[in-house]
C-alpha cells in the first residue's frame, strides 16, 4: 500500500521503537541547485529498505550524503539513536554506517583475501576480527577458495560479493549499496541478491539503491520511490503484484 511521505523532523523515541537509521528532511545542493530536496525516511532494526527512482532522481546523492562525502544544506540523520550529522566520512564509518560504492571499487592487482582485509581498516576494536574474517568467509565460501586469487579474475557478482563482504567487516549497524545489480548479467545479478539475502538473514539493516524497481520492491521490506529529489511513494512487496504502482514506480510518480 502506498503511504504519505512523513514531513516530521526528528522526534524522540524509546530505544525499542527508534529505527536503526532515520533521515529527516535531508537536502543537497550543488553549486546551489538542489538535487534532493528535504527528504525524510527510516530503515528500522534487521529492516530491508529500497530506494528507486529514475537517473539523476538523487539516489547517489542521498547515499554519499549519508556518508558524509556530500555536504547537506539541511537536515538531520541519526544512526542507533545517535546524531550523525554532518561528521566525515571515516566517522561515519566508525558510528556503524558503511558504503558499497557504485561500481564496486575492488583493486584488481590485489589478492581477494587483501581486498577484504581493506574493510578492516579504521576498525578501533582489534577484538573479534578473525571471527569477522571467517564469517564473511563462511558467509561467501568463493571468497574462501579464491582467496589468493587476484581479485580483477573474479566475475562481476564474485566482486560484488567481495565488496559485501568488505564492507560488512566495518561491522556496520547499516549496509548501504549503490546499485549493486548495475552492468551484472541476469545470473550476476541473483547472486547478488542471495549475497544480500544472506546479510539480511544476519540482522543487519540494509539500504539499497536500485534501478530495477520491480525486482527491488519485491526484494525489500519497503521501498521507497525518489523522483526529482523528492520521496513520491513509499511500497510494500506486494506493490510488485500491481501494474497501476510499477508504472508510478518507474516514471516516479
Ligand atoms: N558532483 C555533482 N555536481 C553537480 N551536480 C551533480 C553532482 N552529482 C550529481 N549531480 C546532479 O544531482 C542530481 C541527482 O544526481 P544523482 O547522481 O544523485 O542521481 P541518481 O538518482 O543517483 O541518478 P543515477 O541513477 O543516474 O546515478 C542530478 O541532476 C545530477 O546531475
Amino acid at each position: 500500500m502506498p503511504t504519505t511521505q512523513p514531513e516530521s523532523a526528528l522526534a524522540p523515541t524509546t530505544q525499542q521503537e527508534q529505527p536503526m537509521l532515520e533521515v529527516a528532511g535531508l537536502e543537497v545542493r550543488y553549486s546551489g541547485v538542489p538535487a534532493v530536496k528535504g527528504i525524510s525516511f527510516a530503515v528500522g532494526r534487521g529492516e530491508t529498505v529500497g530506494l528507486i527512482g529514475p537517473n539523476g532522481a538523487g539516489k547517489s546523492s542521498t547515499l554519499q550524503a549519508l556518508m558524509g562525502a556530500v555536504r547537506t544544506s539541511a537536515g538531520a540523520v541519526r544512526l542507533a539513536g545517535r546524531d550523525i550529522t554532518g561528521l566525515a566520512p571515516e566517522n561515519v564509518i566508525r558510528s556503524g554506517l558503511a558504503l558499497v560504492p557504485e561500481g564496486r571499487h575492488i583493486f584488481g592487482d590485489l589478492s581477494v583475501r587483501n581486498n577484504l582485509r581493506l574493510g578492516l581498516v579504521g576498525r578501533r576494536d582489534r577484538a573479534g576480527i578473525d571471527e569477522d574474517l571467517e564469517q564473511v568467509l563462511d558467509l561467501f565460501p568463493i571468497l574462501r577458495e579464491f582467496g589468493g586469487r587476484s581479485a580483477g579474475l573474479l566475475s562481476g557478482g564474485q566482486q560484488q560479493q567481495l565488496a559485501i563482504g568488505r564492507a560488512l567487516l566495518a561491522r556496520p549497524d547499516v549496509l548501504m549499496l549503490d546499485e549493486p545489480s548495475l552492468g551484472l548479467s541476469p545470473t550476476a545479478v541473483d547472486t547478488v541478491f542471495e549475497a544480500l539475502e544472506a546479510v539480511r538473514a544476519q540482522g543487519t539493516s540494509i539500504l539499497v539503491v536500485e534501478q530495477r524497481a520491480e525486482f527491488t520492491i519485491a526484494f525489500a521490506d519497503r521501498t521507497y520511490v525518489l523522483h526529482d529529489g523528492r520521496i513520491t511513494l513509499e511500497l510494500t512487496p506486494d506493490a510488485a503484484q500491481d501494474e497501476d504502482l510499477l508504472t508510478k514506480a518507474y516514471f516516479g510518480s
